[in-house]
């Protein structure tokens, strides 16, 4: 087309894009690990290593109570986890891998509908 505007979004419509990705990402089947917050009392360690610990829960609690400014700063939270999760598992391990499964569906998810 001769004249392409971008299309900028409003903060409504960029909320809705938050949503339609976390209900995605809970329904993937390599979510299991990031579901629910890391029990520290339960897993040596990991309060000491995870200086900033974050699950999908956490995400949808903030998503519906208002804490995201943007989708920069839900996409921010969501990078968490998947960090968190590279810090804390070898690559080569299950939790690891479906980490690394998780951010790729992740990254191709939010620019496809950024689209
Ligand atoms: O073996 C285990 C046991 C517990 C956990 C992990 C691995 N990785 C998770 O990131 C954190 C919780």
């Amino acid at each position: 087309p001769i004249y392409c505007a971008k299309k900028t979004k409003t903060h409504k419509d960029e909320l809705g894009i938050c949503r339609v990705l976390l209900a995605e990402l809970e329904a993937h089947q390599d979510a299991w690990p990031f579901l629910t917050p890391v029990n520290h009392r339960a897993v040596p360690g990991y309060r000491k290593v995870i200086k900033k610990p974050m699950d999908f829960s956490t995400i949808k609690e903030k998503l519906t109570s208002n804490q995201y400014l943007n989708l920069e700063t839900f996409i921010i939270d969501v990078n968490l986890v998947f960090d968190n999760c590279e810090r804390f598992n070898e690559d080569d391990s299950e939790i690891g891998r479906a980490g690394h499964r998780m951010r790729r569906f992740f990254d191709k998810r939010w620019t496809e509908l950024l689209q």
